[in-house]
């Protein structure tokens, strides 16, 4: 058992000294792009100012004959481009694969000083992250990093999902946690075939009218209502990331031209506590920044309840609905997020503030 004391040495002698809280980096998109299909890498410039972070991805959807073309085109392409204030992420793949220990050591060797966040598939238990942690701290010291790369894992398989306390609690280089729907069907044996989103037979049905002689209840039209199929896992997470001080995220919405139904998994998640989701085309990048960015009037309702608190005690109505405590820190948290993301991005600042003069 590691005592509360180590939790913040390093792991390696000469690795850098991991951090104490997770920094909160606007990322409400996290964009996959396969670094090894030259027309994608190519986009990299044009892509990085519009989007939170850039992930090179080197797992599924990387044909297993272009791993290290993939792997070979992320180092270039954190060579060649000065990506501004977006952050720089990878997906690995998954530490049972051949290709994992090569992954981590090339990259973090080659381009550690470029790379924010490590994002480990499959993640079962706080053992897969002790792994990780421990190789990464080795592979900083070699390189003379000066700052932890940080890890993310993906709550894609039963036992993660089992274990998803202990796994975001175990490392301080824990940044957060995504959902991967797909992955997870498949571990949990679900009989769905798609990438996140609903299912047209996930539903409830409204109880039959009482029959008052000719009839019977099954000739009757009832209504029905879709459910969330991810409602339980997403609740986990965000729990699991709260509790340790971490973020969690949605992750794939594989319907790329429902645009729609993408609009509404992301919402979901957004208001259950999550940060932000994968951009897997760009035509899903604006969705995830207009979702997982709190709307101009929520922020102004936000500010003004702030403001009529004082200094967050007591009771008092604003509108006819009554304000506490609670609602406080709720609008602080509102208010707080939507700081942080303007502060990255002038066209929110903008609505910020025409909603504030708007609500005076
Ligand atoms: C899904 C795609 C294969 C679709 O690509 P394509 O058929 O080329 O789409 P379009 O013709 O509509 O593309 C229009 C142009 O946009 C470029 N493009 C497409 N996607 C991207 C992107 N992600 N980044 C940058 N540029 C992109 C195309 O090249 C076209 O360019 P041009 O010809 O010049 O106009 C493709 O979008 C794709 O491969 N996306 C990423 C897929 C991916 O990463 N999947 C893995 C993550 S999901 C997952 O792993 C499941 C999860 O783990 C779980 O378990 O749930
Ligand atoms: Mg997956």
């Amino acid at each position: 058992m590691r005592s509360a004391k180590d939790f913040f040495r390093p792991l390696a002698v000469g690795a850098p000294a991991p951090l104490r809280e997770v920094p909160f980096r606007p990322s409400r998109m996290i964009h996959f792009f396969d670094p090894g299909n030259a027309k994608m890498a190519a986009k990299v410039p044009a892509l990085a100012p519009t989007v939170d972070v850039l992930l090179g991805n080197l797992e599924d959807a990387v044909p297993t004959d272009r791993k290290e073309a993939a792997r070979a085109g992320l180092v270039a392409v954190a060579r060649a481009h000065d990506l501004g204030g977006t952050q720089l992420w990878t997906r690995v793949n998954s530490l049972d694969s051949p290709w994992a220990l090569d992954d981590l050591v090339t990259l973090v060797t080659e381009i550690g000083d470029r790379l924010d966040v490590v994002m480990v598939p499959k993640v079962e238990g706080p053992q897969d992250i002790h792994y990780v942690d421990r190789l990464l701290a080795q592979l900083e010291a070699r390189a003379g990093l000066d700052r932890p790369v940080l890890v993310h894992a993906i709550l894609e398989t039963a036992a993660g999902v089992a274990n998803v306390e202990a796994i975001a609690g175990a490392s301080p280089r824990m940044q957060g946690i995504s959902l991967g729907p797909a992955d997870l069907a498949a571990s949990r044996r679900m009989k769905t075939t798609r990438v996140g989103g609903g299912h047209p037979g996930y539903l409830v049905r409204e109880d039959p009218p009482p029959t008052s002689g000719g009839g019977t209840p099954g000739d009757m039209p009832r209504v029905t209502y879709q459910q969330d199929l991810w409602h339980y896992t997403i609740a986990r997470m965000v729990d699991a990331c709260a509790a340790h001080g971490i973020l969690p995220y949605y992750g794939p919405f594989g319907d790329i031209q429902d645009v729609t139904a993408c609009e509404d998994q992301f919402r979901n998640a957004f208001l259950l506590g999550c940060v932000g989701a994968w951009t897997l085309h760009p035509v899903q990048i604006d969705i995830a920044k207009r979702v997982f960015s709190p709307a101009p009037q929520d922020v102004a309702w936000a500010e003004r309840v702030i403001e009529a608190m004082g200094d967050g005690t007591g009771a008092v109505m604003i509108d006819g609905k009554m304000q506490d405590d609670a609602t406080y820190k709720q609008c602080r948290v509102v208010a707080e997020l939507a700081a942080a993301l303007a502060a990255r991005d002038p066209e929110l600042a903008a609505s910020y503030a025409a909603a504030r003069k708007a609500a005076l």
